[in-house]
């Protein structure tokens, strides 16, 4: 006779934790890169839950960097000024007055938050922007014009990153430090450089040849045309959804990001939903792998 009686709490707590062991032993001094979207940091409860996964990873030994968004937060300042972010392939137009803001809000308000937020969990979380140390630095964004491909598209001061030096980060994690990073450039005549905070991630996890590069955004993953989730995705299916327009806005230089990183070393690559709780723990420590993987081939 078989029983069908659920496992009680207690042992399927003790389950999961169990469940946990072998990717705690697999990860172990291992790099992941963590991306913070701003679309997933908008709820109290969540933004706990997050802080307190980041300083478990932390505390069972992997090297967590966070590289943060923030595009929700700097559209709230850009309207109290009267002003209405403009995007083009996903990223935003940036004149000197939104660059003033967007470094307010990325290298102020949002960095400075995330920072607290996991110091509060009971982390050491240092915030820096790529301008500190002069470690990630970039020059202008022209964007591809499929129209005229003579004529790219000018967005303003939109960083494309030419140079990360890891020097930084690796020194805050063997000082058992949690970096904290707003997507902020630095140009070679000291201007200042915004960019797209996926970008920033896909880059970095590629330079500190990360295990992993967690993109948590504010979508169960990427969706098919019906709004279902697609669990993994090939080089040649991305292809296929950003020329049918299955993938637009903020998804498009998420996506290019994630590929490229997956293609350049990085072992594994997941866009994952954010707005699920402790949904940071359940993709690295448990078998039940939550959103979208990105694969190489
Ligand atoms: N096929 C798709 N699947 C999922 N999300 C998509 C898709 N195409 C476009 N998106 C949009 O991409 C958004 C996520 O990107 P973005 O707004 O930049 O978020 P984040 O702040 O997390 O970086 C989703 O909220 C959704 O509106
Ligand atoms: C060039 C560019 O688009 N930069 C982004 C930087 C913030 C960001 O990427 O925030 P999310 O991850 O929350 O979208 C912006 O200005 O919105």
């Amino acid at each position: 006779m078989t029983s069908t009686a659920q496992p009680s709490l207690p042992a399927f707590k003790a389950a999961i934790l169990a469940e946990a062991l072998p990717y705690i032993r697999k990860f172990h001094g291992k790099t992941i890169v963590v991306k913070y979207g701003g679309n997933a940091m908008t709820d109290e409860k969540l933004k706990q839950c997050f802080a307190r996964d980041v300083v478990l990873l932390k505390l069972v030994g992997l090297n967590v960097i966070v590289v943060h968004g923030g595009g929700p937060q700097i559209e709230n300042l850009l309207g109290r000024v009267g002003k209405k972010g403009e995007f083009i392939q996903g990223m935003r137009v940036t004149d000197a007055e939104t660059m003033e803001i967007v470094e307010m809000v990325l290298g102020g308000q949002v960095n400075k938050d995330v920072v607290n937020l996991i110091n509060q969990a009971g982390g050491k979380a240092v915030g820096l922007t790529g301008k500190d140390g002069g470690f990630i630095r970039a020059k202008k964004l022209m964007l591809p014009n499929k129209d005229n491909p003579d004529a790219p598209i000018d967005v303003g001061q939109v960083g494309d990153i030419t140079q990360i030096d890891p020097s930084l980060i690796s020194f805050l994690d063997q000082g058992q430090f949690i970096p904290v990073i707003a997507p902020i450039g630095v140009g070679e005549d000291g201007e200042s450089y915004n960019i797209n905070a996926d970008v920033v991630a896909g880059k970095l996890a590629e330079i500190l040849k990360a295990e992993k590069l967690v993109l948590l955004t504010n979508t169960p993953g990427v969706l098919d045309k019906e709004g279902n989730l697609l669990t993994g995705l090939t080089p040649k299916q991305i292809d296929d959804l950003v020329e049918d327009g299955t993938l637009s806005g903020g998804m498009l230089p998420k996506i290019g990001s994630a590929l490229d990183a997956a293609r350049n070393g990085v072992k594994s690559v997941h866009i994952i939903d954010g707005r699920v709780e402790h949904a940071l723990l359940l993709e690295i420590l448990t078998d039940h792998g939550v959103g979208t993987m990105i694969k190489n081939r």
